[in-house]
């Protein structure tokens, strides 16, 4: 009961963010893996990626990560995704903004609703900056790797997709989970608009992005384990000291 006595009922909102954080528990504590559709909805996930369309049409993003085509043994090196960083708080992202604040309060009321107070036992406590990353769609692809080989403090990969009509056999960019223990199996997410994707970040679950033939765009945020963050800092400061 609130002060004059009246019974705050949770609002619809608060039901479905309740629903959606069972979802990503039971998801992530049995595959380790856990996609959710229509994470948005249409409005809201249109107004995202207007914004992210006009951030590439004003060219903020970076020229993609150096990848080198190892497979062909020839050395020309190709772009992967072409990257920008956001926090949200400027006016020219404030769905972006909206968009993370969302995601925060998936994952951080997920933390606190599972048995033991952490979520894959992980007291979550922070995260990166939205990383916004657009494949240009001439076959750019991204190697298969870990994103958190060696402990950094990274737990949690959430990837949100903006692409509007994706056709995987004409346009590529599958995304392709190899988790640990899966033996061959493999998870196979396609990037299609207002999913979202969360998986671990360490060497459970290797991934890679298949050649794109169509203009990708995917948002992604990396949530820190209070703990292992706290060590790779000190780590990285006994580092630097060294230096
Ligand atoms: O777009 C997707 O479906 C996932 C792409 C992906 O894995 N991106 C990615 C991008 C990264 C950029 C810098 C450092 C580490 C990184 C790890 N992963
Ligand atoms: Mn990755």
């Amino acid at each position: 009961r609130d002060e004059e006595g009246i019974i705050e009922e949770p609002c619809a909102e608060q039901e479905v963010v309740d629903e959606m954080c069972r979802i990503v528990i039971r998801d992530m504590d049995q595959f380790g893996v856990c996609v959710v559709d229509n994470f948005l909805g249409y409005k809201k996930g249109m107004a995202v990626l207007e914004e992210v369309t006009d951030m590439y049409t004003k060219g903020v993003f970076k020229d993609g990560q150096l990848v080198s085509n190892k497979a062909k043994n020839d050395l020309k090196t190709i772009r992967g995704d072409q990257i920008t960083w956001v926090d949200g708080k400027d006016e020219s992202c404030e769905n972006i903004g909206m968009l993370i604040s969302q995601v925060d309060a998936i994952i951080l009321r997920a933390n606190k609703m599972v048995k033991n107070g952490k979520i894959g036992n992980y007291t979550i406590n922070g995260r990166t900056k939205a990383m916004v990353a657009c494949y240009p769609g001439d076959g750019t692809h991204y190697v298969k790797h870990v994103d958190n080989p060696n402990r950094d403090g990274r737990c949690i990969t959430a990837i949100y997709y903006l692409n509007k009509d994706w056709n995987i056999k004409a346009n590529g960019g599958l995304l392709r989970i190899f988790p640990e223990g899966w033996q061959d199996k493999v998870a196979d997410i396609e990037p299609f608009f207002d999913r979202i994707l969360f998986f671990w970040s360490d060497r459970r679950n290797p991934h890679e992005v298949q050649p794109a033939f169509k203009t990708r765009y995917a948002i992604t945020l990396w949530y820190f384990d209070a703990s292992e963050r706290q060590e790779a800092c000190r780590r990285h400061q006994a580092e630097c000291k060294l230096v």
